[in-house]
């Protein structure tokens, strides 16, 4: 069985609680789950599958835990690795910098060697600006539980059935 490794950082829950529902549409994979605050370097790059998910903070701010563990991202070669993000945003309070750190997130992977899989349409988003647009999509799945919790379940369902077939 294939293994999966989702690493998160959230700091009120809301990454946390996407990264369990991810988790549960992945059935058939050995799907590991960790917060990336209590996370070693060298368990993250044991994985050739991974998904990372992060929160926007500040304005436009990478999620703390992520902050501190980038340095070792940066550190870290990714060649050979499929990585797939989604990131927690309020589209509405923060129009402009919706879901950044996932697009900071991205920038560090690609730059690492990653294969990034499970873009996403930016239609059905209401923004102004994100660093996470890459080339007219999202460099992973945004997520708005603050406006729209109950879009969030089957943006999931979707976005994992599409990435399966990225994962074999
Ligand atoms: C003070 C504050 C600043 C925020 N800044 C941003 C931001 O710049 N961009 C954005 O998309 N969301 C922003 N958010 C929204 C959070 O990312 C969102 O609530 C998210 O679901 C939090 O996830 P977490 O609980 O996993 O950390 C902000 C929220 C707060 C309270």
């Amino acid at each position: 069985m294939d293994k999966i490794a989702i690493f998160y950082g959230s700091s009120t829950g809301n990454t946390k609680t996407a990264a369990n529902a991810i988790a549960k549409q992945l059935n058939g994979y050995d799907v590991y789950i960790g917060d990336i605050a209590n996370a070693e370097p060298s368990h993250v790059s044991g994985f050739n599958l991974l998904i990372f998910g992060v929160s926007t903070w500040g304005y436009g701010d990478i999620q703390d835990d992520w902050e501190i563990f980038l340095p070792n991202l940066e550190k870290m070669d990714l060649t050979g690795k499929t990585i797939a993000l989604f990131g927690l945003g309020d589209a509405e309070a923060y129009p402009d910098t919706f879901v950044d750190a996932m697009g900071d997130l991205y920038e560090t992977v690609v730059k690492n060697g990653a294969r990034v899989v499970g873009q996403v349409p930016v239609d059905g988003y209401n923004f102004s600006e994100s660093r996470a647009v890459i080339d007219g999509r999202f460099a992973g799945l945004p997520l708005d539980e603050d406006n729209e919790s109950d879009m969030s379940s089957t943006r999931i369902e979707n976005w994992v059935s599409d990435l399966k077939s990225c994962f074999n």
